[in-house]
């Protein structure tokens, strides 16, 4: 069986799903939390603390870069040193929570990007997860340029940033040579992900059974206190979720 991607406007509307009250019961807030938790966790996994503590996380200005603001808080309760790097801050109070947060547990926000590359060990690619479109605005070509030839590992949450939900990478530009060491699918993956070579976790344990059947999914085999899972794509298109001590990297 093919692991299933979920299109845009299905992860959208399953979005809508999660939060309505007679639904999924969910609050953004606690989405954006259990998923920011799930990215921590694969940051654990994928880059323990002995490989270096500098991570950047690099926010866009919507949920994607909420996320990245969550797992910060995470990764610096783990040990991290987490930097953010913010340029277009979100609007509404939620993300003005989450930044608070952050200030109380003295994680700075840099506006130096470069400076701040160089001294990091892990780079987080919180910019844009499914509601990335159209050609990429300021400020972002230029970030976008320089995590793509970074040297050191990058995680991107829920997609590569700059990459079109379905079609994947551009053609050319910031981007097209994008490939992140690792990726970790919310929810479930989206369909640029068939365009994925690296390290796949799915992330966001927030899955049922009833609202996964509704779209066509398969709830991830997250195993007890784990709120990731790695993914191994069988050659011939099949997938399975590897247990946690092994992985083929
Ligand atoms: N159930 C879920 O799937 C959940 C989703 N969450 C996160 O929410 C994300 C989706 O969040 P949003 O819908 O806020 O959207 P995104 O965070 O994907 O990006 C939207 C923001 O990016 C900007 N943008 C879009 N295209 C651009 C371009 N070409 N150039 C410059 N800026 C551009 C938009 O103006 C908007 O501010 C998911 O990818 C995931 O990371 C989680 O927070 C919570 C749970
Ligand atoms: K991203």
């Amino acid at each position: 069986m093919s692991l299933k991607a979920i299109s845009a406007t299905d992860a959208a509307s399953l979005d809508k799903d999660l939060m309505d009250v007679n639904i999924g019961g969910w609050s953004l807030d606690q989405l954006m939390e259990l998923a920011g938790l799930s990215v921590s966790q694969a940051v654990w996994r994928m880059h323990p603390l002995s490989q270096g503590k500098n991570v950047l996380v690099v926010c866009g200005p919507g949920n994607n870069g909420g996320d990245g603001l969550v797992a910060a808080r995470h990764l610096a309760h783990y040990g991290y040193n987490p930097t953010v790097y913010y340029p277009k801050e979100g609007k509404n109070e939620l993300y003005q929570r989450l930044k608070t947060q952050l200030q109380n547990l003295s994680i700075p926000f840099t506006t130096d990007f470069e400076m701040t590359l160089s001294n990091s060990h892990l780079l987080i690619d919180a910019i844009f997860g499914f509601s990335f479109g159209g050609p990429l605005r300021e400020p972002f070509p230029s970030i976008i340029s320089q995590i793509e030839t970074a040297s050191i590992p990058v995680l991107s949450v829920d997609a590569p940033s700059s990459w079109d939900i379905t079609s994947g990478p551009p053609s050319s530009g910031p981007g097209a040579k994008f490939m992140p060491q690792g990726l970790i699918s919310l929810t479930a993956p989206k369909p640029c992900v068939k365009f994925y070579e690296g390290r796949h976790f799915v992330g966001g344990r927030f899955l049922t059974q009833s609202i996964a059947e509704k779209y066509g999914l398969v709830c991830p085999a997250y195993e007890g206190i784990d709120q990731v899972v790695e993914v191994f794509e069988d050659g011939d298109g099949d997938f399975r979720y590897a247990p946690k001590g092994e992985s083929k990297y």
